[in-house]
């Protein structure tokens, strides 16, 4: 089954308003889903994680939880200011920041480079995007474009979440986009995955259940 991007954040507003789960259980599924696919594809080793400031990075923010709990060596750069943050992505930040995990906050003016230096401390890492999902528009703004082709150009395995940074989820249109070697994609295939462009970018792809009920496919064709 493919949806458009609105239908999947569709499916989220309903499993929220009116079957009550709340969005932090959901994002908790989605990001604890994740990891258990990390680990079942032996797939962890030093991890950077690329945050945004949207319910995208509240996901890599669960991520990095987890992953730390299995013994994963985790750095989070957060492409945003923490003092934007909110909702359930603001909750799982600040949980995060009572662990020893390191979080380096990269303002808009990063370069390729700074980014490049970051993540490459961890030589043969595992780079993943939480940095944009279904939220995103238009073109890649400061600091986002530098830190895909950053994460593009290191010698990496790269797992997006939910839809690679770049990628028009709708469209599967892209300039540039992060170039995953696994998607972890939410609920269903989004509409522009089945293109020839996408799959380029993509990897392989799997959906991840966050648990809502199945019912709600009904209401979101
Ligand atoms: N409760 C929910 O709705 C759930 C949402 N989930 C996650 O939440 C995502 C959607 O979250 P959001 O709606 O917060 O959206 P995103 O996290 O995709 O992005 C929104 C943020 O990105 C910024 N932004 C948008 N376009 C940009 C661009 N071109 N360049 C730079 N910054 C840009 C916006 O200013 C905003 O801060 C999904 O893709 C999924 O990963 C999951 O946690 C499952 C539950
Ligand atoms: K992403």
């Amino acid at each position: 089954m493919l949806l458009s991007c609105q239908q999947c954040r569709q499916f989220d507003k309903i499993a929220i308003e009116d079957y009550g789960i709340p969005g932090i259980a959901l994002m908790e599924n989605a990001g604890a889903g994740c990891v258990r696919e990390i680990l079942q594809r032996k797939m962890q080793r030093p991890t950077v994680i690329l945050c945004g400031g949207g319910n995208n990075g509240g996901d890599g923010f669960v991520i990095a939880r987890h992953l730390a709990n299995s013994g994963v060596e985790v750095a989070v750069l957060l492409l945003t200011d923490s003092a934007g943050l909110s909702g359930d992505a603001k909750v799982n930040f600040e949980v995060l920041k009572k662990m020893d995990t390191s979080i380096t906050q990269c303002d808009s003016d990063w370069s390729v480079d700074a980014f490049k230096s970051a993540m490459s401390k961890r030589s043969d890492c595992l780079v993943i995007d939480a940095m944009l999902g279904t939220g995103a528009t238009g073109e890649l703004r400061a600091p986002f474009a530098n830190a895909v082709v950053a994460a593009n150009e290191l010698s990496a395995i790269r797992v997006a979440i939910d839809i690679p940074t770049g990628l028009d989820g709708d469209t599967g249109q892209s300039n540039l986009a992060f170039k995953a070697n696994v998607t972890c994609t939410f609920v269903a295939m989004k509409n522009g995955f089945g293109s020839l462009e996408a799959k380029a970018w993509l990897g392989e792809v799997v959906v991840i259940d966050i648990g809502a009920p199945h019912q709600i496919f009904e209401r979101v064709q």
